[in-house]
């Protein structure tokens, strides 16, 4: 009996030492069961404390009265599904008779805490079916990828939803977007973590990284071309025009010869095009976009219209041939001039880290989704590297990207190294690699010669 007692008591202490120190490994030992069993005891009566019942039929109650059996008590949503996921808890059930969507995402935060859950967030996956996705811990307080994500062309898993999904920066659903963010927000630990997950992949990469490069040109062995101050950064925009140019004339011309040939697919976008004439894909990363849009005097001045112009080029007619705008920064408003708001209707996918002030979320959601606004104002200081993240369905949600140390990412570049495309209009602007030798490390000064 001593020893059954010691069991338990072990492994309550295991359990509690586990909830307090390691949450993730909690939930896939404890949690998880205990939480499964607390929702199919409490389900009834959880759901009729959050109002999400309906009162018998009348041929039920009917029934009951003729068969003399106890009167049926009222009705929570069916339960269709309960999977339990690395993070937490997927419920699907089915709406009764007079139920809306909508009673139900107002009384997520009563599920939340009726469940002692961590997260509970609710989705209508079809008329009448709604999907409660609970997490069973904080997933952004430390940050694992699962180790398997979805391998689709140009969908890059580069953080994780509070609800304990990946979120996922699909290229081809949103071909470009903006990141905003005050200074320490974690802009380019989210960039880094782009760019290590593309390095894999079949993909050109571009950067222009005005803080003197030092951001991108780290990462140099997996870049088709960087630049590293506006000048450069003019040229690179223009050679990036006339490369997309040029993917519009092979499409033109794939499209010349299909016509002719009845039932052959007509080629819309590189996507449509057979594999051997396909070009490659470029994504074009822009750090501290600002820089690019100051001037001080009237040389400066044309050349900021030259890139502003080039900029939205690429993103008006970039998704055909494949070229995909990431633009960062910590502001991007009118005040930075003409073309600027042009610009950013055509970013329409938005991440906004922590910001300084109520217009800079404006900049990020104001057009699009509203309500993400006061979400991103409130993100804590202490919590680098959150952020909200949405698109102009105006759905959005709350996302870390995990941390991603500079020299873990140049390690991933460098061993992708040798999938770095050479493309003829950008050749200009390959970066220079430095000499490979590690620069030794400066020697004290002998004593004779420091007297
Ligand atoms: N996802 C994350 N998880 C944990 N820590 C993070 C995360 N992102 C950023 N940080 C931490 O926050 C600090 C600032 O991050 P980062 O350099 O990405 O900010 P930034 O917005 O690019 O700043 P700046 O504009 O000044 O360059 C870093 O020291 C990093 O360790």
């Amino acid at each position: 009996m001593t020893w059954l007692l010691a069991v338990v008591l072990l492994v309550v202490a295991t359990a509690l030492v586990l909830r307090w120190r390691r949450p993730a490994w909690y939930w896939l030992t404890f949690g998880v069961t205990l939480a499964a069993l607390r929702i199919l005891i409490h389900y009834g009566s959880v759901m009729d404390a959050c109002g999400l019942t309906v009162p018998p039929s009348r041929w039920r109650l009917r029934l009951a009265r003729m068969t003399n059996r106890d009167m049926p008590g009222p009705r929570a949503p069916r339960i269709l599904r309960l999977k339990p996921t690395r993070t937490g808890l997927v419920l699907r059930i089915k709406l009764r008779p007079g139920q809306d969507a909508f009673d139900v995402a107002a009384s997520t935060d009563r599920l939340r805490h009726s469940f002692a859950l961590y997260g509970v967030s609710s989705r209508e996956l079809r008329s009448g079916v709604v999907e409660l996705r609970m997490t069973g811990y904080d997933v952004l307080k430390k940050v694992h990828m699962p180790a398997k994500t979805d391998l689709a062309p140009m969908r890059i898993p580069v953080a994780l939803r509070e609800d304990g999904a990946v979120h996922y920066r699909d290229y081809r659903a949103i071909p470009h977007a903006l990141t905003l963010g005050a200074t320490e927000s974690g802009k380019s630990v989210y960039l880094r973590n782009l760019v290590a997950e593309l390095a894999p992949r079949d993909v050109a990469l571009v950067g222009i990284d005005c803080k003197q490069g030092v951001e991108l040109f780290p990462l140099a062995r997996r870049f088709s071309a960087l630049a590293d101050n506006p000048d450069t950064a003019a040229e690179l925009l223009d050679a990036l025009v006339d490369h997309m140019e040029g993917v519009y004339q092979t499409i033109r011309a794939h499209q010349g010869v299909a016509s002719g040939i009845p039932d052959a697919e007509i080629a819309a976008d590189i996507w449509d095009l057979p594999k051997d004439l396909r070009p490659v894909p470029i994504v074009v990363l822009v750090d501290e976009v600002a820089e690019l849009a100051l001037y001080a005097n009237k040389i400066e001045e044309k050349r900021r219209d030259r890139i502003i112009t080039a900029l939205v080029r690429l993103a008006q007619l970039g998704r055909a041939a494949g070229v995909y705008l990431e633009i960062c920064g910590q502001r991007f408003g009118s005040e930075l001039g003409k073309g600027i708001t042009m610009l950013r209707a055509q970013l329409s996918g938005r991440t906004a880290h922590r910001v300084n002030d109520e217009s800079s979320a404006n900049m990020a959601f104001g057009d699009i989704a509203p309500d993400a606004v006061l979400a991103a104002i409130s993100i804590p200081a202490d919590m680098k590297g959150v952020a909200i993240s949405g698109d102009s369905t105006g759905g959005w949600s709350r996302i870390r990207a995990p941390h991603l140390s500079l020299r873990k990412a140049v390690n991933i570049c460098n061993r992708h190294a040798k999938r770095t495309p050479d493309l003829p209009e950008l050749a200009p602007f390959r970066p220079v690699l430095p000499h490979l030798k590690p620069i030794p490390a400066p020697t004290s000064k002998p004593a004779a010669a420091a007297a």
